[in-house]
């Protein structure tokens, strides 16, 4: 990652530092975190309990202030101007409940100023067929769709999102997910959305970052993080011959050697061992999940 904002890059955050309380008792919610999210993609902000996700939504969405560093939207520097470029749902949305949804959002339209048309919010959230029903009567996904139409009526380019699922039912949450990668693929709105679900951030997202006591710990494509932990199974006529040549990084298993490397060193490894006269029977290579990189991450060094 470089220091400098790039042109395709929607959110850029350089430095951000952000501490609540004061003196000794305070407490390092980002602590100097650097990341990028390039434009026309899904982003997760993955972190455990406390990693400092909400904070950085909040200093990006505006609603408080870091202590130190710059956030950049688009390439302009964060303020009224360049928010309006980002459409938000960092906190939970809350509505009249006597006003229906089309309502809301008429009413949202005028209060911004913005020529969008209301129709085509309704359509996208996927709630057109309820837009006369008072909210009082929605379930908690529609409510949630609503809160995403809220955040798309300024016609923004990104889209920011905390825990987007949260307290979804399965439909619901299956629902949500598509809705996230329509907004991408269909109409080029990049979204940041954190989860601290992790089948969630590798069903959803291009790219992640994992954030552990306000630092970042990883940051990739979901792809190429996934390559990197990954393992490569041997099945050989002599796997000790193979768990001699490489020490640590390989251990026996299911018949085989199981070896830790990364998915591009995978050629050369194959090369240097027919080369060496050992018969390779099988070999294949086993995908983690995101849990497993994740966890690799985010483990506190000792433990
Ligand atoms: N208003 C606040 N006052 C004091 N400390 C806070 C406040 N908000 C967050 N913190 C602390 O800052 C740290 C980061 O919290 P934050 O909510 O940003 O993390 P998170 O990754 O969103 O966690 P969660 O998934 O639990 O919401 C935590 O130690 C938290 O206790």
């Amino acid at each position: 990652m470089t220091d400098a904002a790039g042109a395709g890059d929607a959110i850029a955050i350089r430095a951000i530092e952000k501490r609540y309380g004061f003196g000794a008792r305070s407490v390092a919610a980002l602590d100097g975190l650097s990341l990028t999210v390039p434009a026309g993609k899904v982003y997760g902000l993955l972190g455990p309990n406390g990693a400092g996700k909400s904070t950085l939504l909040r200093i990006i969405a505006g609603l408080i202030r870091p202590d130190r560093g710059t956030v950049q939207i688009f390439g302009e520097a964060a303020g009224p101007a360049a928010r309006r470029r980002l459409g938000m749902l960092v906190e939970t949305p809350s509505f009249y409940p006597f006003l229906t949804a089309r309502e809301h959002l008429q009413m949202l339209a005028r209060l911004t100023g913005t020529t969008q048309r209301v129709e085509p919010v309704l359509r996208r959230v996927g709630i057109l067929g309820a837009a006369d029903k008072r909210v009082s009567s929605f379930s908690l996904g529609m409510k949630q769709r609503l809160g995403i139409g809220c955040a798309l009526i300024g016609q923004p380019q990104a889209v920011v999102l905390d825990e987007p699922t949260n307290g979804l039912d399965p439909d619901g949450i299956l629902e949500m997910r598509s809705l996230i990668r329509e907004l991408t693929e269909q109409d080029g709105v990049t979204v940041l959305l954190s989860s601290h679900l992790l089948d969630e951030v590798e069903r959803v997202c291009d790219h992640v970052a994992i954030l552990r006591r306000g630092k970042l710990a990883a940051e990739g494509d979901v792809a190429d993080l996934l390559d990197r932990q990954g393992r490569f199974f041997l099945a050989v006529d002599a796997p000790d011959v193979v768990l001699a040549r490489l020490g640590a990084a390989a251990e026996a298993g299911d018949g085989g050697v199981y070896v830790q490397t990364a998915r591009e060193a995978v050629p050369d490894l194959i090369q240097s061992l027919a080369t060496s006269g050992v018969r390779i029977h099988e070999a294949k290579w086993i995908k983690p999940d995101l849990e497993q990189v994740f966890l690799s991450e985010t483990r506190e060094s000792g433990e």
